[in-house]
């Protein structure tokens, strides 16, 4: 793809001339640059600086007299700035010192051509706050990959990110009262160092909300802690109180916090950016307006603490309505906390689709929007590339050719064989929260061509077949380039290795079907494509103890096509010369049917002789009589279950767990601890042959649980 300014420039002319890049220039610069990030960045792409040079570049912020021939060129938005680029000069002045950060890493960008284009930028952000959440759950980023995080925001124009790793002890329970130990501190003002030289505000984020009690010690303790980050070097502070139950979800008690701590803590400070919180209503879905817990918080919050909104659903796309319906409530512009990349209840997923879907219509509407990414640092950045064009130039925002500067951004070498890989690696396949993503879409015509042919009229569609073909051949191709990639980003190769494997076996399966559809008809020739393709389904659900959440890919649209292919052949060839080849591509054995609407869509998973319902992260309102039946295909001998619904030991006396061989007679089966004070229940069910298994809530009370393991083993 040709050049492009990333993210879009609000206003960009060009002269249509250039000049070859000036080795030795004067630099004339504000004071109010003196200190911050600025010039050593500018210094560090331009190393020619002389005083008597004959090329001078000015630089400074509107109030200083460097610039005071541009002031009115500056627009006037916070971040804003006007770059122009003359034959004998260049000018970077910015509305503030961010913006004129902002105007040399666009000058930055201009730098990598061969010569610098005269052009005239005049920028600046349409959403105030732009970055990202680190708040999933699962391993937590590494301090590399979150150094490399930062450079990338401040390339990007990026100005947030928020530390918040659910699994981090010392961000949430059970050690957020009590400071870092000293290896960690030192790394997190590491990361504070990173994130001043690249503009990023860093917030510290705390979630106290699952034990906090509502009293003079917690809170000071709390404060304590956040002045223990101060000293880090710590300028943003961030309360969250999601996933929780409890006395800590309390609206009035939460907003009586914050205002203390905005009150006593970052009012007084002076230097610390806007107090965040995240509400325990945190998606529409959840709120009961009428509970008053949303107009609580826009009541009695204090105007200048953000509220965190992640749309209608816990995992949605964000528009008007969306909007619409929450600011009135929190009597503020929603601080939006965008739940994508994140894929911390998909794991055996990579989430590497284009961002779409959001509406281009409301950058006036919120006062952020930060991305919650995948632990997949590396992974993620194809998304956050193009939040941060999104956030910035909402209206010029473009999905697909974000997406694939993005790719290029990430692999300029192996952008093509990253493309392809990307393509097919996009939706999240069945979950919970039922959002899903396009997959594939450069091949479904095909796919879907080609099946409908076959499986109606037992023909093959040669256009479809060859276009398959074809891309099953870039498939394994791209593949063995990526894991072959040396160097060039050896961070991301790492992440995505595993899922490289299974593409390329995907890529291999295609292969094989392919051909078993050609030669359906022949009785000798059709056996080794038939025992290849099983053979690379065996592959495909090995379970490789490295990856424990599993590996999938291609799951949207390439499998589901080739495992329909791999049965219709098969039952055709079966019925042609009376044989009894197996026609079952590998399904999961277990299915799940649930009244519980959060429980309802989970997927089930299988890893040999495990079985699994895949784990909530978010606390499960389980109505009275509510109850979740995992089925077999046919009856299988058991030799462990284990439960675990994160609540103490009484809350188990409310559930009742019952196996049935027929769906009609129901034994019970009794939910003992194993452990004391572990909440993981070992079901003593070994032995025992079941067809389903029933967990009910018979308290006649909803019970709010965690859904953390639904766990059987089979007997060998
Ligand atoms: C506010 C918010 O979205 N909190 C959590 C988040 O931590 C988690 O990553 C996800 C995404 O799976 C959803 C929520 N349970």
């Amino acid at each position: 793809q040709e050049f492009r300014l990333q993210p879009t420039p609000q206003k960009y002319i060009s002269q249509d001339d250039s000049i070859s890049i000036p080795l030795q220039y004067q630099l004339l610069s504000g004071n109010s640059l003196s200190t911050g990030n600025t010039l050593p960045l500018l210094r560090s792409l331009m190393p020619g600086e002389a005083p008597k040079a004959g090329f001078r570049i000015y630089i400074g912020t509107q109030d200083d007299k460097t610039v005071k021939n541009y002031r009115k060129r500056i627009p006037q938005k916070p971040e804003g700035y006007f770059l122009k680029i003359d034959k004998d000069r260049i000018i970077i002045a910015g509305a503030d010192e961010r913006g004129t950060y902002y105007g040399v890493q666009t000058l930055a960008q201009l730098l990598t051509l061969d010569k610098l284009p005269l052009i005239e930028v005049s920028d600046y952000p349409d959403v105030p706050y732009r970055g990202v959440v680190e708040g999933f759950y699962g391993t937590p980023w590494s301090q590399e990959a979150r150094m490399r995080q930062l450079e990338f925001y401040g390339r990007n124009k990026m100005n947030v990110y928020l530390y918040g790793p659910k699994d981090d002890p010392y961000h949430s329970t059970p050690h957020w009262r009590k400071p870092y130990p000293a290896q960690e501190a030192e790394q997190i003002k590491q990361l504070v160092d990173k994130a001043r030289e690249n503009n990023v505000i860093f917030y510290w984020a705390i979630h106290p909300g699952q034990d906090i009690r509502w009293n003079e010690e917690d809170r000071s303790l709390l404060l304590q802690k956040f002045e223990s980050m101060y000293q880090l070097g710590v300028r943003g502070f961030a309360v969250f109180f999601d996933d929780i139950s409890g006395e800590g979800t309390q609206a009035s008690k939460q907003a009586e916090l914050l205002n203390y701590i905005d009150n006593h803590f970052v009012q007084p400070k002076k230097d610390v950016a806007p107090l965040v919180m995240c509400p325990t209503e945190y998606n529409k879905s959840w709120s009961n307006v009428k509970g008053g817990y949303l107009t609580t918080l826009g009541e009695q919050l204090n105007k200048d603490i953000q509220i965190m909104w992640t749309g209608n659903k816990v995992i949605a796309t964000i528009d008007k309505p969306t909007l619409e319906f929450i600011n009135p409530l929190i009597k503020r512009k929603a601080y939006i906390w965008w739940n994508f990349p994140v894929s911390d209840y998909v794991r055996d997923h990579l989430l590497l689709g284009p961002v779409y879907g959001n509406g281009l219509d409301v950058k006036d509407e919120m006062s952020a929007f930060v991305s919650n990414p995948m632990e997949h640092a590396e992974s993620s950045k194809i998304s956050l590339y193009s939040v941060a064009d999104y956030t910035w130039n909402m209206e010029k925002f473009d999905s697909n050719t974000s997406w694939k500067h993005a790719i290029k951004d990430l692999m300029p070498l192996h952008a093509e064989y990253l493309e392809t890989f990307a393509i097919h690696n996009s939706d999240l396949g069945k979950n919970g929260h039922g959002f899903r993503r396009e997959e594939s879409t450069n091949i479904q015509p095909a796919l879907s061509a080609l099946l409908k042919n076959y499986q109606e009229k037992g023909e093959i569609d040669e256009t479809a077949y060859r276009q398959v073909a074809e891309e099953c051949r870039k498939i394994i191709t791209s593949a063995d380039m990526l894991l072959a990639s040396g160097n060039e980003n050896r961070p991301l190769i790492n992440e995505i290795s595993p899922w490289l494997s299974q593409f390329k076996l995907v890529g291999e399966y295609g292969k094989a079907v392919l051909d078993m559809i050609r030669l359906q008809r022949q009785e000798k020739a059709f056996l080794p494509s038939h025992a290849h393709a099983q053979a690379l389904q065996t592959l495909m659900t090995d379970n490789d103890a490295r990856y424990p959440q599993g590996v999938k890919s291609g799951s949207g649209q390439l499998m589901p096509t080739f495992d329909a292919l791999f049965e219709a052949s098969t039952q055709q060839y079966n019925r042609q010369f009376h044989t009894a080849l197996n026609a079952r591509a590998i399904y999961s054995p277990y299915t799940l049917e649930s009244n519980v609407a959060q429980l309802a869509m989970l997927p089930t998973q299988q890893k040999g002789k495990e079985g699994s319902v895949a784990p909530s992260n978010e606390v499960i309102n389980w109505q009275a009589d509510g109850s979740l039946t995992l089925s077999m295909d046919r009856p299988r001998v058991l030799a462990s279950l284990r439960i675990d619904l994160g609540a103490p030991e009484e809350t188990y006396a409310h559930f009742r767990l019952e196996t049935s061989l027929d769906g009609k007679e129901w034994q019970h089966a009794d939910l003992q601890t194993a452990w004391k004070g572990h909440t993981l229940q070992k079901v003593k069910v070994e032995g025992r042959k079941v067809l389903k298994i029933r967990l009910t809530n018979i308290s006649g009370n909803e019970q709010k649980v965690y859904f953390k393991t639904f766990k059987l083993t089979e007997k060998e």
